[in-house]
Formats: structure tokens, C-alpha cells, sequence
């Protein structure tokens, strides 16, 4: 996506999180700079090899572990939104892909960038987290404010939906969502904190309202089909 094609969805989530873009643009600019002092960055390209037309898209929401149990997902690029990693590590599944802002369980999120591609992303409210990337080996940035040479916006505002927003961009031709869930609670695995599903808090529910929204009209303007359980969207 296109960063004038993203922009409008950017100016409303700012508006309705109260976000600062000023704050949001000095995180792209401050991961910059890491990972070019670390020298542990990726550009773009050299995720292609890693997408094929299958790829499944693992979120926090309560119904992940019952529906990872058994499976291996074997078939297709399997891509963790941050605190899914932890379930899916749990059960014996590397993902290989992460695509976090580094709120997930940190001991999971290093664990998983042993062996998984980290798609970090900075904004405003994580740039005291941004310096733990130079743990991970390999790391593509992101942003959500104008994108820089090797920090990409490819659009997406939550962990989830900007994964299916890479996958799209990276022309998987079918992306899967599993444990994702809009009907208003959220998985235990979303934040380190939590020890059991919950309902969602004020901001919690903010955040899924536009995830469900943006990965609603990625289905409906973007090339590859999503599916949510047995339905596409
Ligand atoms: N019911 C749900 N509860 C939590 N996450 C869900 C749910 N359904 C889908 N997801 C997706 O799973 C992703 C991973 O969850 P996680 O809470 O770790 O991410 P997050 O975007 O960093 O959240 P936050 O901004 O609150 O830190 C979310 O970004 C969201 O897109
Ligand atoms: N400024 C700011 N931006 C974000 C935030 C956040 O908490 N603050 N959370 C996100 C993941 O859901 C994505 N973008
Ligand atoms: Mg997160």
C-alpha cells in the first residue's frame, strides 16, 4: 500500500487514539538509526523468498491454541502478530515471520528471532523498547507516519492486520487468519500480563475495531483472498 493510500486511515486512527505524529515519526526516524548502527536490518526484497501463496496469519484473540492443536501449518508462510508467538512457540511451532511492536512476552519475542525474520514496529509509545532489536539477528522495520529507505509502511495499524498488510504486499495469493477474533475479547496471549481471555479494555477495543475495518477492506481492494475460519471475507 501506498503511503498517500494509507494516510487518510492513519489521520482517523490518530484522531481517535489520540496519538502524537510528531512522536510516531521520531520512532521510524530513532529505528533508523539502530539498525543501521546494528547492521541487522532486511530491505524489502529479501522477504520475498520467504512468502508463498499460502500464508497463515496467527492473532491473540482467545480461540489461537484451539485452533493451532494438531496442525503444523506446513503448507504455507506462517507469520505470528507479536503475542501469538508465545502460543504458537508453546506448541511447538516456529513461525517465520514476527510481526510486533515489542509488547509480546520479550523472552518469547528473542526466542522466536533465533530461527524467525523480526518485523518490528515503531511508533510513538515503543521507543524506549526500539534499542531490544539489536538482540534479534534479522529485522525488517516498519512504521506507521511516512515511510524511510529501509523503514516500510506497507499500511496495517495492530500487530494482526498489518501482518495480512505485508502478506498482501509481499503477493501472497491466500492469507488464512487463525486466532483471530472480533467479537469483543481478547486472548490471553495478547499481553504478558494477562493470565486468562478477557474482555477488552476501552483501548483494547479501539485497536480491533480498526484491525477488523483494515483487514475488511484489504479483502475487498487488495489481491489476495483473506479467510476468517471457513468464511472469506
Ligand atoms: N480477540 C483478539 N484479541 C487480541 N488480539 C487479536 C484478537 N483478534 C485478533 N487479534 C490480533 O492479534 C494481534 C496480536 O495481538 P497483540 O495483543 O499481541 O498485539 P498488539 O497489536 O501489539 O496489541 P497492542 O497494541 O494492544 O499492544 C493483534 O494485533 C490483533 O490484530
Ligand atoms: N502511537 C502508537 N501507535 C501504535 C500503538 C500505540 O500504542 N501507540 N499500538 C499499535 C499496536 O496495536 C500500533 N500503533
Ligand atoms: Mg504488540
Amino acid at each position: 500500500m501506498k503511503w498517500e493510500e494509507w494516510k487518510p486511515f492513519y489521520e482517523r486512527i490518530v484522531k481517535e487514539m489520540g496519538y502524537s505524529v510528531e512522536e510516531d515519526e521520531k520512532a521510524a526516524e530513532i529505528l533508523r538509526a539502530i539498525l543501521i548502527e546494528n547492521d541487522n536490518y532486511i530491505i524489502k526484497e529479501e522477504l520475498n523468498s520467504v512468502i508463498m501463496e499460502k500464508v497463515y496469519v496467527f492473532g491473540a484473540g482467545p480461540n489461537l491454541e484451539e485452533e493451532i492443536k494438531g496442525r503444523e501449518f506446513s503448507d504455507g508462510t506462517k507469520i505470528a502478530a507479536d503475542g501469538a508467538t508465545s502460543a504458537l512457540l508453546k506448541n511447538g511451532i516456529i513461525p517465520d515471520i514476527v510481526v510486533t511492536d515489542l509488547d509480546g512476552r520479550i523472552r518469547d519475542l528473542l526466542e522466536a528471532s533465533k530461527r524467525s525474520i523480526m518485523v518490528v514496529h515503531a511508533h510513538g509509545d515503543n521507543i524506549d523498547k526500539l534499542p531490544l532489536v539489536v538482540e534479534f539477528p534479522v529485522v525488517l522495520g516498519t512504521c506507521q507516519t511516512k515511510p524511510l529507505d529501509i523503514v516500510y509502511n506497507f499500511g496495517g495499524f495492530t500487530d494482526g492486520d498489518r501482518a495480512v498488510f505485508l502478506a498482501e504486499e509481499l503477493g501472497a495469493k491466500e492469507i488464512f487468519l487463525i486466532g483471530f477474533d472480533f467479537s469483543g475479547r481478547v486472548g490471553k496471549w495478547s499481553k504478558p500480563w494477562l493470565k486468562d481471555h478477557v474482555e477488552a479494555w476501552e483501548v483494547k477495543r479501539k485497536k480491533l475495531m480498526f484491525a477488523k475495518e483494515l483487514i475488511e477492506w484489504l479483502a475487498k481492494n487488495g489481491k489476495a483472498r483473506i479467510f476468517l475460519g471457513s468464511q472469506e471475507l
